[in-house]
């Protein structure tokens, strides 16, 4: 696996890592009335493993949309979102954004992360069993307990690296924004993806609490090996990144 960050040669498309997030050509037109709008046009990226990768540009140039065909949440009219994990072969490709269906639940559920700006956190659960419960093995009853302690050992690993070892049996109401941020993250990565899509985590924080925040989505990806995208407005955020994207109307400015 290559870890060492790509040349800056250019600020999207870097040299080929042979693990990480591959986009070419990602060109999405959809129906608005009786026109054909291009929503994002021609879009080239590179992030390796244990990259962030910033995204900004206006509201509506596409930056969500971007995310969105990453995530296999939305088919591209045209181009090639692949995620490479080890190589470039067949076999040690995922292809993202062929199909939203079942096979991109599959996708999702194996190797994608999300982070949002609203977490979706159960108020009442405790902290530890928001990360169970994302757990793919949760999806298997009942669960022998070798397979449920691996969870629980993911979960605690997890917890105490993003600064709440003590918090596992907390529920989430009682938290911090900040706190349910890093929870957030925490479950993003349960399941171990080799890709990570974030987008504005710390449009509801201070200043302060956002920039621990996106500290820890940049050591949270590089320690897991995820390919991080990572959309914000925030000047103070994007500052801190080694690369960042700006979209403007669905191009790469
Ligand atoms: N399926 C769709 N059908 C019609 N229009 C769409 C569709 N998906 C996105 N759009 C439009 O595409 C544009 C880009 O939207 P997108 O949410 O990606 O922008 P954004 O950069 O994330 O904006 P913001 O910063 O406000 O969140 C918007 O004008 C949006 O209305």
């Amino acid at each position: 696996m290559n870890h060492h960050s790509p040349a800056l040669t250019s600020p999207a498309a870097t040299s080929a890592a042979a693990s990480g997030l591959r986009m070419r050509g990602i060109t999405l037109d959809v129906q608005d009335g009786s026109q054909r709008r291009r929503i994002l046009d021609s879009v080239d990226l590179d992030v390796a493993a244990g990259e962030v990768l910033g995204i900004t540009g206006p509201s509506g140039s596409g930056k969500s949309t971007l995310l969105a065909v990453a995530g296999c949440l939305q088919a591209p009219t045209a181009g090639r979102a692949q995620l490479l994990l080890g190589g470039d072969t067949p076999e040690t490709t995922v292809e993202l954004g062929r199909d939203t269906g079942r096979a991109a639940a599959r996708i999702r559920r194996n190797h994608i992360g999300f982070v949002f700006q609203q977490p979706n956190l159960w108020p009442a659960l405790r902290v530890t069993d928001q990360l169970r419960a994302v757990s793919r093995l949760d999806r298997v009853l009942p669960l022998p307990r070798s397979a449920r302690r691996a969870v629980d050992a993911r979960a605690a690993e997890l917890l105490e690296a993003v600064g709440l070892a003590d918090m596992g049996a907390r529920r989430v109401g009682e938290l911090s924004g900040g706190q349910q941020a890093r929870v957030n993250v925490a479950r993003a990565l349960m399941n171990r993806p080799q890709l990570l899509l974030v987008d504005e985590p710390t449009a509801a924080l201070d200043t302060a609490s956002g920039t621990q925040v996106t500290q820890l989505i940049e050591r949270m990806a590089r320690d897991n090996g995820a390919a991080t995208l990572y959309v914000s407005h925030d000047a103070e955020q994007l500052a801190a990144l080694n690369r960042v994207l700006t979209l403007v109307d669905g191009k790469v400015a």
